[in-house]
């Protein structure tokens, strides 16, 4: 396996090949870095990568690519860009390898929250496949530096905005994913998290309908509340406390479905709406506060496991890789109700701890670590807590031809070597 090989292959946690370092100078880390990844996409996946080609994501974009762009930290191409003293002598600023597209397929799209989680790994995606992409953000629980490897690319532009407030573009499409999305933020300002699902979705809507864009809300198993319906089909209407604490989120999400569903009614709105289940991986903040960062990061530290409650409540989990898949997939289709996208695999809360610290403990060991020594605690429950999620996901097959490519294991295996690699650079 060449050099090059061995770096793109040291951000997969299933690859045994030990991370190498750079032989020359550490001022020219990143240097070395970006030929190594250059040199990898040249020579193609090696023998091991290419046993992950059944989860390739979606555009014909090759998983090593996506890797690169958030691997150890802000991956080597943002190391690239954090030192220009260095970088600008040589030459023009390199990006990540973005296709080239005829004019006539090349969308110009907008993603709101395109700094966060979910919303970086959409503009990586849609950057790569070549299209014009403005992400706008508040950030509030976003950050600049997911998306440090796109500053200065000319198809793309980033906007601090607030969706909360009107905004004029003209664009084609809109992924309207701007909203704090982990219990423990959108909380903590309920007012502001209501004020996000509707005036949020109605400026993004308002502005679909002024330049005739094709409007995409993601929206949450959330509006399924507590559900009384298991699994639960796009078709159950929900089981949501209204005066609850999640009702900020809950309500706002349901309100801004309403919003969609009646601006395509009363004014001709192109819209899709995809009810996303519990998402997990790389570029989740360390304190985001939701289930994996939570267990993955505290097994890491050796610091207690807390379960909220008995453990007996289940979530299933998707992989962010195939969750931009399915959000991609309706964006491009003709199907105009909501659509479920999740990953049925369900786990016990409990199970949940059990496969992380398993992970954890492997990870560990691997790098020739000691194991995690956290022990698992009760809390007390969260109020209105959902007792048991699963999606049903046969709309997905069936309308988008998307079912989920990675197990949960498989992903969060990537997803805790990336929160190792953090914690190692501090
Ligand atoms: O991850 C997501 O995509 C979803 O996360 C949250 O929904 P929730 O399922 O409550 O997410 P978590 O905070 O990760 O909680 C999952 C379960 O783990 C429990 N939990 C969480 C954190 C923790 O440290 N310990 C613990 O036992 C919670 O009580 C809950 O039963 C959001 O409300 C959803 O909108 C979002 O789609």
């Amino acid at each position: 396996m060449s050099a090059a090989q061995q770096i793109i292959g040291s951000a997969n946690p299933l690859s045994e090949s030990p991370i190498p370092s750079p032989t020359s100078g550490e001022r020219n880390d990143h240097l070395w870095e970006i030929a190594s990844l250059r040199q990898a996409l040249r020579d193609g996946p090696s023998t091991e990568q290419q046993n992950d080609a059944t989860k390739r994501p979606a555009g014909g974009i090759s998983l090593d690519v996506m890797r690169s762009l958030y691997a150890s930290n802000s991956g080597p191409i943002g190391l690239r860009r954090s030192n220009s003293s260095v970088v600008y002598p040589g030459g023009p600023p390199e990006f990540p390898p973005v296709k080239k597209l005829n004019p006539l397929n090349k969308k110009r799209i907008l993603v709101s929250g395109g700094a966060g989680f979910v919303g970086s790994h959409l503009v990586d995606r849609l950057m790569l496949m070549g299209h014009d992409v403005i992400a706008i953000d508040n950030y509030f629980t976003g950050s600049k530096t997911n998306l440090a490897h796109w500053f200065g690319h000319p198809n793309f532009e980033m906007i601090r905005h607030d969706v909360v407030d009107p905004i004029m573009l003209e664009v084609d499409q809109i992924y309207h994913l701007a909203c704090p999305a982990s219990p423990v933020h959108y909380q903590s300002n309920p007012v502001k998290t209501l004020k996000t699902g509707f005036f949020g979705t109605y400026n993004m809507l308002g502005l679909a309908k002024r330049v005739k864009a094709r409007f995409l809300l993601t929206s949450t198993s959330e509006v399924y509340g507590d559900p009384e319906e298991h699994p639960q089909k796009e078709t159950y209407w929900g089981h949501v406390n209204c005066i609850g604490p999640r009702a900020c989120y809950d309500e706002g999400k349901r309100v801004a479905e309403a919003l969609a569903y009646s601006y395509a009614r009363q004014d001709g709105v192109d819209v899709r709406v995809a009810r996303i289940f519990n998402t997990f991986g790389p570029r989740m903040n360390w304190n985001d506060g939701r289930v994996v960062s939570n267990f993955i990061v505290q097994a890491l530290k050796n610091d207690d496991i807390t379960i909220y409650g008995d453990g007996s409540a289940t979530r299933s989990f998707q992989y962010v890789h195939d969750l931009v898949d399915g959000l991609i997939a309706l964006m491009e289709s003709d199907y105009k109700e909501p659509v479920n996208l999740g990953n049925p695999e369900e786990y016990t809360i409990k199970q949940f701890a059990d496969t992380i610290l398993q992970l954890v403990r492997d990870h560990k060991e691997r790098c020739g670590e000691a194991a995690p020594t956290s022990k698992v605690v009760h809390l007390p429950a969260a109020e209105d807590d959902p007792q048991r999620r699963k999606p049903d996901t046969t709309r997905a097959k069936e309308v988008l031809g998307w079912a989920p490519q990675w197990s949960a294991t498989d992903g969060l295996r990537e997803t805790v070597a990336y929160f190792h690699g953090r914690m190692q650079q501090g």
